[in-house]
């Protein structure tokens, strides 16, 4: 008799679904199953009574029947509280632009559009899923940590899909990262992934929605825009990591082969509730997550449903609306109930919607809080994704802070082992000399030096002696300072071309100083062996000796042609030093280098060379030549002239090895064509030198020698009766040339 019945008053929400969707079925099976669970809940709307009433429309047309049907239960008692849904941002956009003018609370648990967080527009819209555009400030933070500046965007052409990426455009704008290009497709994503494998673009960002997603990846896996090269973030992992095998039909792709485009994929999605997390029990329903998804199958087949998956932030969006309601209660006027709601209260609508953006709860799809506009806020997790289709936590964005935190355990990984370089980053190396390699030359080269000096002061010194008067000493003095400055073009060959002082000038130094060097070490040794072919070939006595200043006046000669073509080379078409690419090289991270050698060179370098070569050749084969029919002289008043013979030989072999070989070195080889040039120039000059000064060093060290008149010389056994008459005569230029003032008498 004393007992007191409560009456509880009932509140009502809106659904607007389409009849023939099936997923609307499920989706007001979960929405009438959450209401269930709240209601099992004594403390949450005590004295109320929570309900839902779900409006189906009969064909979808377009987004006015979704109106039309709004409008009707609008019209129809009873009234409603909040509207749950709907699913797709197009309906979204009527329904919750509609909703506000009815003061009514809209909260979406599908509907992922950015453009929904227009609070201007939808004032009264919230969902318990997130924006697609929650992960672009975290990408914004990844792509600052690799210092990635310079990206590109491939979007879906989708509601929700293209403004997450325009939102990304904005930020990245803010911050200051070039945007390269952002490409937009509908159905085939083929011609921005040429486009993509065409341009620039190294860090290339996907927004794509599921089933798009995977042919996205497979059309980077079969243009192989995959590896070192390229790094893909895409916006959300699930969009591709359902993959089944039977899915991939049709799409041109195995799962094994978008998977191998997946390797090292970055993607970011909303933190949902772990494995782990399955027996915890979620927030106020007093289930865990593994009881829940029980529960709500049991109630699928009380109720006559098909099985089907359990949408949690459906779920939860009830259970926003159940606590933002409850919450509300108490902020409400003295003896005000929330039943009294009507459409024209928008002191209560704002309670509302205020109770549910300060929220906070577990929700079955995991931690549930709404910023001020009403998205929903969460941790964005950032994962790595791996060809065997692995997946690692790398690292956790906090949206309420903007701070990145990476894992410890899992390490972002790269397959280059470095973050590749957002562009094709060119490194340019300039080749250089090898500065032990110089130095070893230069040492070298100054002992030569040392050696000539010490050959010329020899020549000086002993110049009384008849070893070296009969060696014609004016000859191999000149002889022994074209080895000197050979051996000095040695130090200056190494010398950097870009460093050197006045660099363009050395480039002509060093032509001069080698083509004189060889003039006058060669060119003596040519006149030299001229000189004995001519006493030894010809048949009648000469009428005048061939002198050492006829020799001379030979190498003059020689030295004129060379200052000409000289001359008429630097004046026509100077040698400058010029900064060639010599190769380049793209590792597998997509840097360039370029390998670059400051080189001397002029338009017609190959012509003037090749002529200055010839003219060499040509002084070369004439030596050879003599010095061939010569071989077999033996002299002895011209005593060196076997060894000067050999020395052609030598300079000769050298020569036509050494040149083309130089010739045929790629440019890069600066070392090695450094080393053979100053090997051959150090041999040649050396043997040269060794090989006339060597012997009558040698006899004068062991006394063999000593200051003599300028006697008739004995010939050597191999020449006959008939041409010791005839180089007697031939001989009176050399003698002639061994008459001193301090000798006239004796000779
Ligand atoms: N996650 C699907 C979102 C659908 C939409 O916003 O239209």
């Amino acid at each position: 008799k004393n007992e007191t019945v409560t009456i509880k008053k009932t509140v009502y929400l809106l659904c607007i679904s389409l009849e023939n969707f099936i997923r609307m079925y499920e989706m007001s099976a979960i929405l009438q199953f959450s209401l269930d669970v709240v209601k099992n809940r004594t403390d949450l709307l005590p004295g109320y009574n929570l309900q839902i009433i779900c409006g189906f429309t009969q064909k979808f047309v377009s987004v006015t029947i979704f109106y039309k049907e709004f409008i009707t239960q609008i019209s129809n008692p009873p009234t409603k509280i909040m509207v749950i849904g709907p699913m797709f941002t197009p309906e979204a956009k009527v329904i919750a632009e509609t909703s506000a003018l009815y003061n009514l609370v809209e909260i979406s648990y599908f509907v992922t559009s950015p453009q929904m967080s227009d609070s201007e527009k939808y004032p009264y819209f919230a969902r318990t899923i997130e924006s697609t555009a929650l992960r672009n400030p975290a990408m914004i933070q990844v792509l600052n940590y690799f210092n990635w500046t310079k990206v590109a965007i491939i979007s879906q052409n989708l509601d929700y899909v293209l403004p997450a990426s325009d939102n990304l455009k904005h930020l990245l704008k803010k911050d200051n990262i070039t945007l390269l290009s952002a490409l937009t497709f509908d159905n085939s994503a083929t011609q921005v992934i040429r486009q993509i494998k065409e341009s620039a673009a190294r860090i290339i960002i996907i927004f794509a929605g599921h089933v798009l997603a995977r042919h996205v990846l497979c059309e980077v896996y079969r243009q192989g825009v995959y590896g070192p090269r390229h790094q893909w973030l895409i916006w959300e992992r699930n969009a591709y990591m359902k993959l089944s095998e039977g899915k991939f039909v049709g799409m041109g792709c195995t799962k094994q082969q978008v998977l191998a485009a997946c390797n090292f994929l970055i993607a970011f999605s909303p933190a949902k509730p772990s494995k782990e997390d399955e027996d915890t029990i979620i927030g106020d329903s007093g289930y865990t997550t593994t009881e829940l998804r029980q529960k709500y199958s049991e109630y699928l087949d009380q109720h006559g449903y098909n099985q089907s998956i359990l949408s949690t932030s459906a779920f939860d969006a009830i259970w926003a609306a159940a606590k933002a309601l409850n919450a509300s209660i108490e902020r409400l006027q003295p003896n005000e109930t929330i039943d009294q709601f009507t459409y024209d209260n928008n002191r209560m609508t704002k309670i509302f919607f205020n109770s549910l953006t300060n929220l906070q709860f577990e929700g079955a799809s995991g931690h549930i809080s709404f910023d001020e506009k009403g998205d929903r806020s969460s941790m964005i997790v950032i994962s790595q994704h791996f060809s065997d289709g692995s997946d690692k936590e790398v690292g956790r964005y906090n949206p309420d802070d903007n701070s990145l935190t990476w894992s410890k355990q899992f390490p972002v990984r790269f397959p280059g082992g470095r973050p590749p370089p957002d562009a094709d980053i060119l490194i340019t190396n300039t080749i250089k000399m090898d500065k032990v390699l110089f130095w070893v030359g230069t040492c070298f080269a100054s002992l030569g030096i040392v050696f000539c000096t010490g050959c010329v002061a020899f020549n000086i010194y002993y110049s009384k002696l008849r070893v070296i008067k009969m060696s014609s000493p004016k000859i191999n003095t000149l002889i022994a300072i074209g080895c000197g400055m050979s051996l000095l073009f040695i130090p200056l060959l190494g010398i950097d071309n870009h460093e050197s002082v006045g660099s363009n000038s050395m480039c002509t130094v060093r032509l001069v100083v080698l083509v004189c060097g060889f003039t006058f070490a060669y060119g003596g040794m040519f006149a030299k062996t001229w000189r004995v072919h001519v006493i030894f070939t010809n048949k009648k006595p000469l009428k005048r000796p061939v002198r050492d200043a006829h020799l001379m006046a030979f190498v003059g000669v020689v030295l004129l042609l060379d200052v000409i073509l000289l001359v008429a080379w630097q004046v026509t078409d100077p040698l400058v030093v010029h900064l060639f690419d010599i190769n380049h090289e793209v590792q597998a991270d997509g840097a360039i280098i370029n390998r670059q050698a400051y080189i001397c060179s002029s338009t017609y370098v190959d012509q003037w060379t090749g002529v200055l070569c010839g003219f060499k050749a040509l002084l070369l084969i004439f030596g050879i030549f003599f010095a061939w029919e010569t071989r077999k002289v033996r002299i002895e008043a011209l005593n060196d002239s076997k060894e000067i013979g050999i020395c052609v030989y030598n300079i000769m072999i050298m020569s036509f090895v050494s040149v083309p070989i130089y010739r045929l070195l790629p440019m890069q080889q600066m070392n090695m064509s450094f080393g053979i040039i100053s090997t051959s120039v150090f041999v040649c000059t050396i043997t040269t030198l060794l090989l006339v000064f060597g012997p009558k060093m040698q006899l004068v060290v062991t006394g063999g020698e000593k200051v003599d008149d300028c006697a008739v010389l004995p010939f050597a056994s191999s020449v006959n009766q008939k041409k010791k008459s005839m180089v007697a005569g031939a001989m009176s230029s050399v003698v002639d040339d061994c008459r001193g003032p301090s000798t006239s008498s004796r000779c």
